[in-house]
């Protein structure tokens, strides 16, 4: 009998980081089955996000721009799993579709990256700080307003690349993201999440098939981490209630202890002046309702110009 490869085609975007990932997911699939490398293809797939470099993306019209392409993929079968950062991905996922789980997460914190000094108080009032993330820019407004805080778009080492330069006296990066890349090092601090409270799915690789492709689904589960996926399942649930798109600053964070599951949420305004904050305990065994009540909570809490409803 000959032995048919590939046994599953994985659709990704082509970044650095992007490829990091989806070897990860492929060395995972291999190792957990015995199987050659070449039982996994990996399929480079270029998104509309990636072809924006020169507007925020949530004006360009939000994080569907990095999964368009690979979900058409899934859905016209030219691809079996697309492989996606957790961050990255819309709330509400296209019919058909669903995430099956994730890699066991990485380190969930936000690392500041400065030209000079070692962490935020060695930054000297007005200091020029780049970022491309709403979030990162009112938390960061909300700690030191006196800073600059500016649009500063592209890959890791792009953006590393104009602070070396000296356009930008520091930006604030995933350290997940830094890590995975072999640049943790270029990590000047890392973040406490109290105050920098990461995006919901921050750190975590997620694996987006075809629902209903039982195939597919049973080869990918030995390599998904549950922990991992109740920790994203609550987030995104809380995130789901909130906003699907990215125009809200927007923070949450949930973490697996035994059967417990710990949850923090946060929104603030973008200039950083304002800022709500929930906490909520519950059981693993009621995960997405904990994430769906600590939305509502939220919702029922925050300024309604913050959230804009039916985005
Ligand atoms: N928005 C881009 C993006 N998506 C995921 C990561 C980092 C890796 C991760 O969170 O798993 C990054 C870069 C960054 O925010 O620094």
């Amino acid at each position: 009998m000959t032995q048919s490869l590939p046994k599953l085609r994985l659709g990704t975007r082509g970044s650095p980081l992007a490829l990091w990932q989806a070897h990860a997911v492929r060395d995972a699939l291999v190792k957990a089955h015995g199987w050659p490398q070449e039982a996994v293809e990996v399929q480079v797939i270029r998104t509309t996000g990636d072809a924006i470099t020169d507007r925020a993306l949530a004006q360009a019209g939000g994080k569907g721009l990095f999964t368009k392409e690979l979900e058409e993929a899934l859905l016209d079968r030219r691809i079996d799993l697309a492989v996606h950062s957790a961050k990255d991905m819309a709330t509400r996922l296209p019919d058909g579709l669903h995430l099956v789980g994730y890699l066991p997460r990485a380190d969930v914190r936000d690392a500041l990256i400065l030209r000079e000094g070692s962490s935020l108080r060695d930054l000297p009032p007005g200091a020029k700080i780049g970022t491309a993330s709403l979030r990162r820019e009112a938390q960061l407004r909300r700690v030191r307003p006196d800073l600059q805080v500016s649009l500063l778009r592209g890959n890791v080492h792009t953006r590393l690349g104009k602070v070396e330069s000296g356009e930008f006296d520091g930006t604030l990066l995933a350290l997940a993201g830094l890590t995975r890349l072999g640049l943790a090092d270029k990590a000047s601090a890392v973040l406490d999440v109290t105050d920098f409270l990461p995006a919901v799915g921050q750190g975590a690789v997620a694996i987006e098939t075809r629902f209903g492709d039982i195939a597919v689904d049973a080869l990918i589960v030995p390599v998904v981490c549950p922990a991992t996926g109740l920790a994203v399942r609550v987030e995104r649930a809380y995130l789901g209630e909130l906003d699907g798109s990215c125009r809200t600053p927007i923070g949450g964070l949930a973490e697996v202890i035994g059967d417990e599951i710990r949850f923090r949420g946060a929104v603030l305004s973008p200039d950083g002046t304002r800022y709500y904050e929930i906490v909520r305990y519950g059981s693993t065994s009621r995960a997405l309702e904990l994430g769906i009540a600590a939305g509502q909570e939220m919702r029922a809490m925050v300024p309604p110009e913050l959230i804009p409803s039916g985005t």
